[in-house]
């Protein structure tokens, strides 16, 4: 059913779907657009589609299948850009790393189109054309967030599509996704935004040895805290309402370790870590932490 593959973006996420298409579907014919000149050369260069365009346009006029690869805040602005070239029968789809606000914004620059907002929970720090690789989804999540009503085979289609570029497929509300997300994904980067930010404003306290020690902890939370900043600035400000609900139970759990420490109450501490050691002895075993062996170094990429 899905012959032609559009990507708007040509980005971290929209160069590794053009890969793993190439890599897993090469029958799929492959047209990208990105707004900046020198991403759609470097695409062009690292052949991320079998096609770049010159306009968002032309990238959309034969597909049966549109993802729209840029930061959520631009999400609207890309929609309309193509709007009008259009085929009939296409489905829109996007990887935006929050869906409430995506699903909005597309269905307001979409009117009457089928639109299947997905989010594939694979990314890294890295940003830009020359950053994606082709087994990104492999093995990883990719949740898809239809408005009730949508067509089961337009569902269908783009579960099958993810499916062969080796994700497994879930299908959810996008508020509940934008709620286990801001657990999950954007509370954590800001806690890595906040640590890294605070221990540079200490940098006069601790001179300079917070550079010079970052061998362990800290390091893993500055690989995080370099993602990209327009990514994440329009994340949270379209995932605002989830991520303050979060954050207003994260502040208790930490008033309440910050109380066990002043208190000298080491039972609570030991009690959180056993269950924290635990459960990351589960995402391992479950197969949910990354097995390529590269990942997660500072090197990667
Ligand atoms: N980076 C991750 O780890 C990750 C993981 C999953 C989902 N996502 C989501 O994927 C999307 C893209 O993220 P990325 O990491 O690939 O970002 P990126 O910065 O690598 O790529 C985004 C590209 O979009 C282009 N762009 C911006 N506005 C445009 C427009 N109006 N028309 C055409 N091109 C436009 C930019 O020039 C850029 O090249 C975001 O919505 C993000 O939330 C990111
Ligand atoms: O591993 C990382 O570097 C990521 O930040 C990837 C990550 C995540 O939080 O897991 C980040 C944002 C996305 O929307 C999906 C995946």
């Amino acid at each position: 059913m899905i012959r032609n593959v559009a990507i708007i973006g040509l980005g971290l996420l929209g160069g590794s779907i053009g890969l793993a298409i190439r890599d897993h579907a090469p029958d799929l014919r492959t047209t990208g657009f990105d707004r900046d000149p020198e991403v759609r050369e470097a695409a062009k260069a690292r052949g991320l589609v079998s096609a770049v365009c010159e306009t968002a346009e032309d990238t959309v006029r034969e597909a049966d299948l549109v993802i729209l690869c840029v930061p959520v805040g631009a999400m609207e602005e890309a929609a309309r850009s193509f709007a009008d070239a259009l085929p009939d029968g296409v489905i829109v789809s996007d990887v935006g790393s929050s869906k409430q606000s995506v699903g909005k914004a597309l269905a307001a620059a979409l009117p009457g189109r089928t639109i299947i907002p997905a989010h594939p929970v694979a990314g890294t720090e890295q940003s830009g054309p020359e950053a994606g690789f082709s087994s990104l989804f492999t093995n990883r999540w990719c949740i898809l967030t239809p408005e009730a009503g949508t067509d089961p085979a337009a569902i269908e289609a783009v579960t099958a599509f993810w499916t062969t570029l080796g994700a497994n497929v879930e299908i959810m509300e996008a508020e509940h996704h934008d709620l286990v997300l801001a657990v999950t994904s954007h509370i954590p980067h800001l806690i890595a935004f906040t640590i890294v930010g605070t221990a540079s404003d200490l940098e006069e306290v601790t001179r300079s040895e917070v550079i010079k020690y970052s061998a362990g902890g800290f390091r893993d939370f500055t690989r995080i805290a370099a993602s990209d900043p327009v990514m994440w600035r329009d994340v949270f400000l379209s995932n605002k309402s989830a991520v303050l609900e979060m954050l207003g139970r994260f502040s208790e759990d930490l008033t309440a370790l910050q109380r066990a420490i002043r208190s000298g109450d080491g039972d609570t501490l030991h009690d959180l870590f056993s269950r924290t050691r635990a459960i990351r002895r589960q995402v391992i075993e479950e197969g949910q932490d990354d097995d390529r062996p590269d990942f997660g170094r500072d090197d990667h990429g």
